[in-house]
C-alpha cells in the first residue's frame, strides 16, 4: 500500500541501526560537562550552542579527512570509565527515545588510552553503559536492545589487538569488529591477519570500505579479508553503469555484493559531509535500492552530521517518495544483517518490526476512512 509516512510515523517506527559511532553521537551538552569534570581543557569553546555548531562544522567537511578531525574533542572527553559509561548510557537512550528498536554502535578503545585506561575496562565501561541506559530506556517504556562492534584504528599497528578483544568480550555484548579511519592510504589488507584471525575464531566483522576510496578498497574488504557486510559501500556504483533508458549492467564485483546479498551499511547524511556523494538526492541508495542490493540505513554520526535515524529516513522520504513498506524493507534488510544469532534476529523481526510496521499502516488506514466520513458528512 502507498502510505507515505508522516514525520511523527518515522519516529514512531521501529527502526535497526548498525552504524553508528559512539564518539560521534556524544550530546554536546554531556561534552561541556565532561570537560569540566574530566580537566578536559582544550575545547574550542564550553558553550553547548557553540560547541554544536563547532562539530556541526564537519557537515561542511567535504573530505573523510577533514569530517574526520572533528573527533578530537569527543575522544578527549572519552579518558574516564565514569565518562564513558555516561556517553553510552546516553546514547542508549537517546537511540530508544528515537524509536530504534536494535543498534549495534560501535567504537575504537584505543582512542580512550590517553590517560591510562587499559583496553579492557574501556569495553567494560561502555557494556555497562548500555546496560544503564537500556534500563532507563525501558523504564520510560522504550526497549532497545543494543551491543557493541569494536573498531581498530586502521592507521594504527593495532587491529589484531583489537580483534582479539572482540573475541574476549563476545559473550558479555560485543557483536563484532570493524576498522575505522582514513580509507585512502589503508586499505583493508593492511589488517588482514586480524581478519584471518577472527575468520579462525568464527567472529563477526564489517569493514568501513568504499567511502573515503573506490572499487580496490571494497573488493580486498570482500575478497581477501572476508567482511559479512560493507561499512558505507557506497562506492559499488562506479561498478554499474545505467543506460539512458534506467537498464542498469552491474560488473562483477557489484553482482558478487548484490547477489551474495552483503550487506551495505549506507549513511546518506555523512556521505555528503566527507564529500562521497554532492547530495541525499543524488545518493546512489535510490539505485541500489532498486537493484535489490541488501540496502541499510545508517546514521554514522549523530553530532557531526547533525541527524538520527529518524532525520534520515525523513530525507529519504522527502528525496525519493519512499513509503512505509520501503522503510519497512530498510528494517527488515538492516535486522536480517545484524550480527546477533539467527534465531533472535527472526524473532525481532516478527514479534517487533514487522507488528509494529502493521500498527501504523492500520492506523493510516483507519485515518484515511475517518477522513472520508468526514468529507462525506
Ligand atoms: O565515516 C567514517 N569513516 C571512517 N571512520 C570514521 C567514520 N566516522 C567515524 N570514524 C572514526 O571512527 C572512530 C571510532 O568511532 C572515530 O573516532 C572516527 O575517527
Ligand atoms: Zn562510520
Amino acid at each position: 500500500m502507498h502510505i507515505v509516512p508522516t514525520e511523527d510515523q518515522i519516529r514512531r517506527s521501529p527502526k535497526v541501526l548498525l552504524h553508528d559511532h559512539l564518539d560521534g553521537g556524544v550530546r554536546p551538552s554531556t561534552v561541556a560537562e565532561l570537560a569540566e569534570e574530566t580537566g578536559y581543557d582544550a575545547l574550542p569553546t564550553t558553550d553547548v550552542d557553540g560547541l554544536d555548531r563547532w562539530f556541526a562544522g564537519a557537515t561542511t567537511a567535504g573530505s573523510l579527512e577533514e569530517y574526520l578531525e572533528r573527533f578530537v574533542h569527543t575522544v578527549g572527553v572519552m579518558q574516564t570509565p565514569g565518562a564513558i559509561s555516561r556517553v553510552a548510557a546516553e546514547c542508549a537512550e537517546d537511540l530508544a527515545a528515537d524509536g530504534v528498536v536494535y543498534a549495534e554502535v560501535r567504537y575504537a578503545p584505543e582512542l580512550s588510552t590517553q590517560r591510562g585506561m587499559g583496553l579492557d575496562e574501556v569495553v567494560e565501561s561502555i557494556l555497562d553503559g548500555f546496560r544503564q541506559g537500556a534500563a532507563r530506556a525501558a523504564a520510560a517504556g522504550r526497549r532497545i536492545r543494543i551491543g557493541v562492534l569494536l573498531c581498530a584504528m586502521r592507521q594504527e599497528p593495532r587491529a589484531r589487538e583489537i580483534a582479539e578483544l572482540a573475541v574476549k568480550y563476545r559473550d558479555s555484548g560485543v557483536v563484532g569488529f570493524d576498522i575505522a579511519g582514513p580509507e585512502a592510504g589503508f586499505p583493508p589488507t593492511r589488517s588482514l591477519d586480524a581478519f584471518e584471525y577472527l575468520r579462525r575464531e568464527n567472529c563477526h566483522f564489517t569493514i568501513h570500505a568504499g567511502e573515503g576510496f573506490g572499487l580496490p578498497s571494497i573488493w580486498e574488504a570482500i575478497q581477501w579479508c572476508g567482511a559479512a557486510r560493507l561499512g558505507h559501500g557506497v562506492r559499488i556504483v562506479d561498478d554499474i553503469t545505467v543506460a539512458e533508458d534506467g537498464t542498469a549492467r552491474l560488473g562483477r564485483l557489484a553482482s558478487f555484493v548484490r547477489d551474495r546479498r552483503i550487506p551495505l551499511e549506507m549513511c546518506p547524511r555523512s556521505n555528503v559531509h566527507t564529500g562521497t556523494v554532492p547530495s541525499v538526492a543524488e545518493h546512489p541508495i535510490a539505485l541500489l535500492r532498486r537493484l535489490n542490493f541488501r540496502v541499510t540505513v545508517n546514521t554514522d554520526n549523530r553530532l557531526m552530521s547533525q541527524t538520527s535515524m529518524s532525520r534520515e529516513f525523513g530525507e529519504l522520504v522527502e528525496c525519493f517518495d519512499y513509503t512505509l513498506d520501503d522503510l519497512q524493507w530498510f528494517t527488515v534488510n538492516a535486522m536480517k544483517s545484524a550480527f546477533l544469532p539467527f534465531d533472535q534476529r527472526l524473532a525481532l523481526i516478527n514479534e517487533v518490526i514487522k507488528p509494529g510496521y502493521a500498527a501504523l499502516r492500520s492506523e493510516s488506514l483507519f485515518g484515511t476512512v475517518a477522513s472520508h466520513a468526514v468529507a462525506l458528512a
